[in-house]
């Protein structure tokens, strides 16, 4: 397995363009089967997890390609040699015959679970292993199967599979769901039953519904297919169901990863850099802004003529980061959209272990999401765990040290750690990284860290 050995205390300085959102393209990927017609994305980012999900579209009867259609957005990537675009994929779900996705690719990521509701409104069937994802605590698929109950299907547990049946006749029908679980709104459950309810006979109502950006895009997606939603980005969503959907009549541009953003934006302020990140989105971001704002990290949007102002609310901007002193502490609470999202607690944790005081970070929407405050202990961090809670007093350094990545982004956590550890840090396991950022060790090395791969 690959590993980084990062050799810390370089500030980064440079610029970097923040890709589409991964948790946005897989759910946008999986709505493709909802029609006959091709759908085309643009902004798709090369990572693990959307190559897999390639792979299961494909057994799932669906061509896919890079080619790049007329009507597709322009995209600032080069066009490889054969004259296609890497970020433009066009699926194609001609074949509806398939209705099984495999453990052995479903079991790679928890998005595998997305093909669930667009397979059993488009083909009145589905047989889904339970999915995979990162080790973060317990992830039950409750909401799901309970939401697309209530749409009338019939579901069973067979051998690790979810085996679901749309009602006699074959079409699901429109319901009042409350999808709230213990922990607030479910992102990809609403995805589920939203995009299997555009499909539905009437009017569904979900209540609870998760607002996370990445769901809104996906809502955006099935709108330019034909359904009728309104709604989105707001806890209720209400979806008229239509008899089909179309494909794609304009490329659908996947929206910024917010989670890649914010992860190069706590890289540079631990190594108190200088970076430019152009694609950033603003408006998803503002929890995590004002964290930063506490903490004394200066975020100032760059006009195309250089100068730099306050940055406003906008899905793509300029924006440039800076430190120019010691972090403050503060206190993070993990919390739904628009709260600080769980998918950067251990990168502001890897942040806070170097402020000037006490931090505490809650973690409301996986109480377990901690394996990386062993690892960053073992790099000198002083973090006592309570229950959900991370007590985090500041360290005048950190060092370097052989740490093990346990899962996406506690690896971005350990990464941010080891560029400002004095010294050497091996980060193992970094497969994690790459099912959800596009080559970070090439992207850091352009910002001038010192970082390789070794290959095992
Ligand atoms: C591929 C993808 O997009 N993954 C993201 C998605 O995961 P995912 O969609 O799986 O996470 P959920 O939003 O569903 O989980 C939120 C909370 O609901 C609970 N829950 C969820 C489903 C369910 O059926 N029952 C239930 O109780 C979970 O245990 C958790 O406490 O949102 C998470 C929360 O923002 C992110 O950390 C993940 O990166
Ligand atoms: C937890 C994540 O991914 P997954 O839900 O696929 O495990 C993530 O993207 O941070």
């Amino acid at each position: 397995m690959d590993s980084f050995l990062i050799t810390g205390g370089r500030p980064l300085r440079g610029s970097v363009r923040i890709n589409g959102a991964k948790n946005a393209c897989l759910p946008l990927m999986a709505c493709a089967l909802l029609t006959d017609k091709p759908v085309t994305l643009t902004n798709v980012p090369n990572l693990a997890d959307i190559r897999n999900m390639q792979r299961l579209l494909d057994s799932l009867g669906c061509s896919l390609s890079h080619a790049k259609p007329e009507a597709a957005e322009r995209s600032d990537k080069a066009p490889d040699q054969a004259g296609s675009s890497p970020d433009a994929l066009t699926i194609h779900a001609a074949d509806h015959s398939k209705v099984v996705a495999h453990y052995d690719i479903v079991r790679t990521m928890r998005a595998g679970i997305c093909v669930l509701g667009p397979l059993l409104a488009s083909r009145g069937k589905a047989r889904v292993s339970m999915p995979g994802g990162c080790a973060i605590g317990a992830r039950p698929v409750d909401l799901h199967l309970r939401g697309l109950e209530a749409l009338g299907a019939t579901i069973t547990l067979d051998a690790g599979y979810i085996v679901a049946e749309a009602p006699k006749g074959g079409r699901l029908k429109g319901a009042h769901i409350f999808l709230g679980g213990p922990n607030g709104s479910t992102a990809l459950g609403t995805a589920n039953v939203m995009s299997a309810a555009t499909l539905a006979q009437g009017t569904t109502v979900i209540e609870c519904a998760a607002c996370e950006p990445e769901i809104v895009d996906v809502g955006n997606l099935l709108l330019a297919m034909g359904a009728k939603i309104t709604g989105l980005g707001s806890p209720r969503i209400t979806i008229e169901g239509v008899d089909a959907l179309h494909g794609t009549p304009n490329a659908h541009p996947v929206i910024p990863d917010r989670i890649e953003a914010g992860t190069y934006l706590m890289a540079a302020a631990i190594t108190h850099g200088d970076v430019t990140l152009e694609n950033f989105p603003t408006d998803d971001l503002g929890a995590a802004l004002d964290r930063l704002h506490e903490i004394g990290v200066t975020i100032d949007r760059v006009s195309p003529d250089g100068s730099t102002s306050e940055i406003r609310n906008q899905k793509s901007e300029i924006v440039r980061v800076a430190v120019a002193r010691r972090l403050n502490p503060v206190q993070v609470v993990t919390q739904p959209h628009p709260g600080f999202p769980t998918d950067l607690q251990a990168q502001i944790m890897a942040l806070l272990t170097l402020a000037d005081g006490n931090a505490i970070i809650t973690e409301k929407i996986f109480p377990d999401r901690f394996l990386h405050v062993a690892e960053l202990q073992r790099m000198g961090a002083n973090i006592t765990r309570v229950g959900p809670s991370a007590m985090i007093t500041g360290v005048r350094e950190l060092v370097g040290a052989p740490v093990m990545a346990s899962d996406l982004r506690a690896s971005a956590g350990l990464v941010i750690a080891a560029l400002a550890a004095r010294g050497q840090t091996q980060v193992n396991r970094v497969y994690h990284l790459d099912r959800g950022y596009e080559q970070m060790e090439v992207t850091l090395q352009g910002l001038g860290a010192e970082i390789e791969r070794v290959k095992e």
